[in-house]
């Protein structure tokens, strides 16, 4: 890639004990709370067992057979405290989305926010600065925005792929990943990648990924998550 397409490095950052997990951190993993098979915390624990560096709760609801509505917070925050006891016990980190006033009392590392959500430094007067914050990305004027800003500590790339996890949001390709590859604040890759895919999103210049069905749908989420983790180091 041409260097004046790339988008600039960013300058060194310091490191505290939980941003130094983020940057050693390659595999990102959203979970809704699973509701309808009632086994979230088994789940949990068999991902990050696969090496999941992150693990975040992310439930929007469901329509599907049984139809479940958005989690209340007081829901939200049992489910959370749960998944804490074993995210601790793997020495991976949790993250909260959406919604920093939840990621602050869950007692989270992490709070992930969208385009639509509150900016990073609101919601960084939230969190106050222990906190990790994320921003999704999905053009490079928003990536140059959460690389330029100190209030975010990392950002996402994507979607790489047209997925039915994120429905109506157009992919990006790989081109944005070959764009910010190189930039020092730690980033992710997310979107339509699986174990196949992964190869290709490596080769695009990314390090970490993100993923949901490539573990959540997966009959042995250990195995998945080491398939994945491997070829990520
Ligand atoms: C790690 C991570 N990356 C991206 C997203 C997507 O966030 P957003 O665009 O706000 O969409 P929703 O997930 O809220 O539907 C994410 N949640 N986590
Ligand atoms: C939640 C989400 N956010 C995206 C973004 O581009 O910001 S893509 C996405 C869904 C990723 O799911 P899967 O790994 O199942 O394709
Ligand atoms: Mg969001």
């Amino acid at each position: 890639m041409p260097r004046e397409n790339r988008i600039a490095r960013d300058g060194a950052t310091t490191d505290d004990p939980r941003r130094a997990r983020l940057r050693a951190a390659r595999l990102y993993l959203c979970t809704d709370a699973r509701r309808e098979r009632g086994d979230l915390l088994e789940f949990v624990d068999a991902a990050l067992a696969g090496g999941v560096d992150l693990i975040q709760l992310r439930d929007k609801g469901s329509a599907g057979e049984r139809e479940f509505g958005a989690l209340e917070a007081g829901e939200e925050l049992a489910i959370l405290a749960a998944m804490r006891e074993v995210v601790e016990a793997h020495g991976a980190l949790l993250s909260v989305n959406d919604r920093a006033d939840i990621a602050l009392v869950a007692g989270a590392d992490v709070v992930h926010l969208g385009q639509g959500d509150l900016l990073p430094e609101q919601a960084r007067r939230i969190v106050g600065d222990d906190v990790i914050i994320g921003v999704s990305t999905h053009d490079p004027d928003q990536a140059r925005a959460a690389i330029a800003d100190d209030a975010v500590d990392y950002f996402c790339v994507g979607p790489c792929w047209p997925t039915p996890t994120k429905p109506g949001r157009s992919a990006t390709g790989l081109g944005l990943v070959r764009q910010v590859a190189g930039v020092s604040k730690p980033w992710f890759a997310i979107g339509g990648i699986d174990s196949a895919r992964l190869p290709e999103v490596r080769a695009a210049g990314a390090r970490r990924a993100v993923v949901v069905r490539a573990i959540t749908a997966a009959d042995d989420p250990t195995a998945a998550a080491a398939q994945l983790r491997g070829s990520l180091t």
